[in-house]
């Protein structure tokens, strides 16, 4: 048989060589402080016990009979029952979590001593009466991912010592009230159970430091106030002493679907509540809000535009628990694969990767130019189209899990096989364990948008399902009078005379009106300031915090933040370019011959320098007749202050800031692993790359000078797929890491330390991947750079795809052997080195042995915790 590229021979020395290294380890262990080391060690052991990931089923005899025993970790086994534990009686951390426990192990009750008690990841119902009273001294107690939905009343004899709990995860409706009686308890987790209420005792006393209780259905507090955290919690159940709660009804509704499908259409005779045509002239651009009552609900419509240039900035708005109408023009539509995904799948698709838990109402429109008959095939073709695809993602998910679960150390694999166990049961439909746990599709409605009485029909049905507690079981919402107060009293300083119609205000400036009204005037800005949290959670104002140019900005009507947006991303930008009128050149300092220039390296490069952008938005504000926000939204002086358009496309990974158009700043300090590294503020004029620009060129693979077969090969592969406009942002995140780098539409060329690193995107049905590849070192001391370089760009993909909480990415090095179709699976990363410790590795399917470190990150300690640090270290 041919030997494979990077068989064992190549690494013959560098094999031997760490032999040696091992053996001179083995040594040290005869010292004699080693000895006294040891013994220490060993009593240590005797105390405690680790048997993680034995496959036990029942409990060995020898633990049982070692009555000192303190510690004991039986994670991760197939443990029913544990008889015999209660002769543990000095233990004081028991882990039993991960294990297939569905009764409660009540013999617990006899370890008096126990502090640390974990049974999370089981299969329990009920805890019975008459064990924790036993358990005076427990502090720490995870009950998280089991069937629970009560708590036992004697859980109370631990509120002198209990200090965590954790029952997230379970199946909650009422809120357990034992807890009430923990007057220790500092961290309380409660995520993804179905409670609809928090009783105010909770907060009330000081204890509590940590409260996390997302993915909960609640009305009161609502999410979007629980998310403010503890102090929001409290100032929000002081203000309802104050006065009753009243009932909010509010529906995000977002119409999504592609070009010209008629979402406009729809929205605008939802609102009139008659048939009101959009001329085609009046495409949407962007993203459209709008308020509109239906009965006692109130929805906020959002209207994207389908063309796909603005799809780079949809992620931004497509947030979970909204109503999603899917609009698909029927006449258009064929009973084919090619229509379906690009008027359907693609949507569908999308959705489930972003926001997994997301009702969709599909709309047929253009009834009135389609045969009767034509309408009904296409309507069953759509909707079963939409089964199958959802069927194949959920037996894609299934055989994944199948491949973990059969592998030969499936303890390498147990983070990424519980996340697979999290997106499965997010795809099944309605009605499951967890309230939140569907992608709920519901059939379609076919509508002729001209005809009133189809609008209408529409109407009732939407107004059936948003009053569907099952489907939307957070529409309601308890608030203080004064929440409503303060919202009322934005919209009058929105709508105000003063008030510019860009709607940008200074917070403080804002606080101090709001002050000025006659109920708010005895509120602190404390609570004024929360109250501006919750509406901006619910999306009625935009005020991002979090980003620093923008931190003291609160924009009073979001569409002006679209606005900013679509300055930069949009449809034919180059013809917007070209037409820089002569007058802003002139005001920019420009000259015809920079126009030219600007246009043709943004043809060529995706690039614009900071002076085309200032007079590219100059001139788009002219036209529009908004030149007084100018100013105010690219910064006062033209080569300073970036102002506030940018810091938004930055924060977003739409435009990347780089200091050189042509081989793009060759000089900038790089970030090197293990060393400071800071970017480079050098002098000269700002470039910014528009990756969503970017097309095809030679020049990256001019510049890597082609594959070579023994390169270092590494592929992550995504499913379904990789979003649109993943491969942009990862390489806005990668290149302000790697300034020294070259990109194209689906390559880009990374430089550490003048070794370069290729990341190719191959985005097809049933095998997207990203494709990773170094050269292969030609000293054994380069592996661990060359790993270090590929890990650290495994987990910027691996942050960004925490984004997409449906998207599945999973990371494999394809067999060295030409031909051969074999891949080696990476395990998970979770920063303890869980990478490889053999030095050989041989693959199942054409028997090939290969030294280890051609296929996998060697396990050096510290190693991937250094790379997660950096490639969090820049989302600061
Ligand atoms: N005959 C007929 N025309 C429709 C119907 N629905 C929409 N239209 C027309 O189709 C065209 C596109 O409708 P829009 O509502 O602008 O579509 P859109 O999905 O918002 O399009 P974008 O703004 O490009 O995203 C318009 O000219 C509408 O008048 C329908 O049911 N029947």
């Amino acid at each position: 048989m041919e030997r494979g590229w990077g068989s064992l021979a190549e690494l013959g020395e560098a094999g031997a060589a760490q032999e040696e290294e091992t053996k001179g380890g083995g040594e040290r262990l005869e010292d004699p402080a080693g000895a006294t080391l040891q013994g220490q060690e060993q009593e240590d052991r005797l105390r405690e016990v680790n048997l993680s990931t034995q496959r036990l089923r029942v409990l060995p005899l020898a633990v049982l009979s070692n009555s000192t025993l303190e510690s004991l970790d039986l994670d991760r086994n197939k443990l029913r029952r544990i008889t015999g534990i209660s002769k543990l009686c000095n233990l004081k951390s028991l882990i039993l979590s991960k294990n297939e426990f569905v009764d409660f192990p009540s013999e617990i009750q006899s370890l008096v001593c126990l502090e640390r008690l974990e049974l999370n990841q089981n299969q329990i119902r009920i805890i019975p009466e008459g064990v924790f009273s036993h358990l005076s001294r427990l502090k720490h107690l995870r009950l998280n991912n089991n069937r629970l939905c009560a708590l036992p009343r004697d859980l109370a004899a631990c509120g002198g010592s209990l200090q965590y709990l954790n029952i997230s995860n379970n199946l909650f409706r009422t809120f357990p009230q034992p807890v009430l009686q923990l007057a220790r308890l500092q961290e309380f987790h409660v995520q993804n159970n179905a409670l609809r209420q928090l009783p105010r005792e909770l907060f009330q006393g000081q204890s509590l430091k940590m409260f996390k209780a997302g993915g909960n259905p609640l009305r009161e507090p609502p999410t979007e106030v629980c998310a403010g955290g503890i102090q929001q919690i409290r100032n929000y159940f002081s203000q309802l002493q104050h006065g009753l709660g009243q009932e909010d009804k509010r529906v995000k509704t977002m119409f999504l679907g592609a070009s010209l499908a008629g979402k406009s259409t729809i929205c605008r005779s939802l609102k009139q509540g008659q048939s009101k045509l959009v001329p085609k002239e009046e495409r949407t651009v962007g993203i459209e809000i709008s308020e509109f009552q239906m009965e006692d609900f109130t929805f906020l419509f959002w209207d994207f535009a389908g063309q796909l240039e603005y799809y780079m900035t949809h992620h931004v708005f497509i947030t979970p628990q909204a109503l999603v109408i899917l609009v698909i023009n029927l006449h258009m539509y064929q009973t084919n694969d090619k229509t379906f995904k690009e008027l359907v799948g693609f949507w569908i698709n999308n959705l489930s990767m972003r926001v997994p838990n997301s009702v969709v109402l599909p709309v047929g429109t253009h009834v009135d130019c389609c045969q009767e008959q034509e309408v009904a095939e296409k309507t069953r073709d759509i909707m079963a189209r939409i089964t199958a695809m959802l069927a194949e993602r959920k037996s894609n998910l299934a055989h994944f899990i199948d491949n973990l679960e059969g592998s030969e150390e499936p303890k390498f694999y147990v983070d990424q096989w519980e996340r697979l166990k999290e997106m499965e049961s997010c795809t099944l439909t309605a009605k499951n364990l967890f309230w939140m746990c569907f992608c709920q599709i519901l059939n379609l409605v076919a509508v002729n948008c001209t005809d009133h009485r189809d609008i209408r029909k529409l109407k009732t049905i939407i107004l059936k399902h948003v009053k569907n507690e099952e489907l939307f079981p957070e529409v309601v919402r308890v608030l203080p009078p004064v929440y409503r107060q303060v919202e009322a009293a934005i919209v009058e300083i929105a709508q105000s005379e003063e008030m510019a119609d860009h709607g940008m205000m200074d917070l403080q400036y804002l606080l101090s009106k709001l002050s000025q009204h006659k109920h708010l005037a005895s509120l602190d800005r404390e609570l004024l300031q929360d109250i501006l949290r919750y509406l901006h959670r619910i999306g009625l104002i935009v005020w991002y915090e979090e980003i620093k140019h923008l931190e003291s900005t609160v924009f009073l009507q979001p569409t002006f933040l679209i606005t900013m947006f679509k300055l930069l991303v949009r449809h034919h930008l180059v013809q917007q370019l070209e037409s820089i009128s002569v007058e802003t050149l002139i005001g920019e300092h420009a000259t015809i011959r920079d126009r030219a220039n600007w246009v043709w390296t943004f043809k060529s490069k995706a690039m614009l320098c900071h002076q085309a952008v200032r007079a590219l938005v100059k001139h788009q504000l002219c036209s529009e007749g908004r030149w007084d926000v100018f100013e105010e939204i690219m910064g006062h002086r033209p080569h300073r202050g970036r102002g506030k358009l940018f810091s938004l496309l930055e924060h977003f990974e739409l435009c990347l800031e780089v200091k050189h158009t042509e081989a793009l700043n060759p000089q900038a300090r790089e970030f090197v692993p293990g060393k400071p590294w800071e970017t480079t503020r050098s002098q000269g004029e700002s470039w910014y790359l528009f990756p969503t620009y970017l097309n095809q060129t030679e020049e990256v693979s001019e510049f890597w000078g082609g594959d070579h077969a023994e390169d270092l090969h590494i592929r992550a592969y995504f499913s379904p797929e990789i979003p649109e406009g993943f491969f942009q942002r990862l390489l806005v995140k990668a290149c302000s890491f790697y300034s020294t780098h070259w990109v194209a539409k689906v390559t880009c060329l990374l430089v550490c330390n003048g070794k370069p690193l290729l990341i190719k995107e191959n985005n097809q049905r049933a095998y997207s991947y990203l494709e990773l590849r170094s050269r292969k070192p030609s000293e054994r001391t380069g592996f661990q750079f060359a790993w270090d370089f590929l890990v650290a760009v495994v987990l910027i993909i691996q942050k960004l795809a925490e984004e997409w909480p449906g998207l599945h990415v999973c990371v494999k090095t394809p067999c060295r052997t030409s031909g051969c179709p074999a891949e080696f699976l990476w395990p998970d990363m979770d920063g303890t080195g869980a990478t490889t410790k053999e030095d050989v590795k041989t693959c199942g399917t054409c028997g090939h042995r290969f030294g280890a470190e051609l296929l996998l990150p060697k396990g050096e300690p510290g190693v991937p915790s250094l790379c997660r640090s950096c490639a969090q270290g820049k989302e600061g």
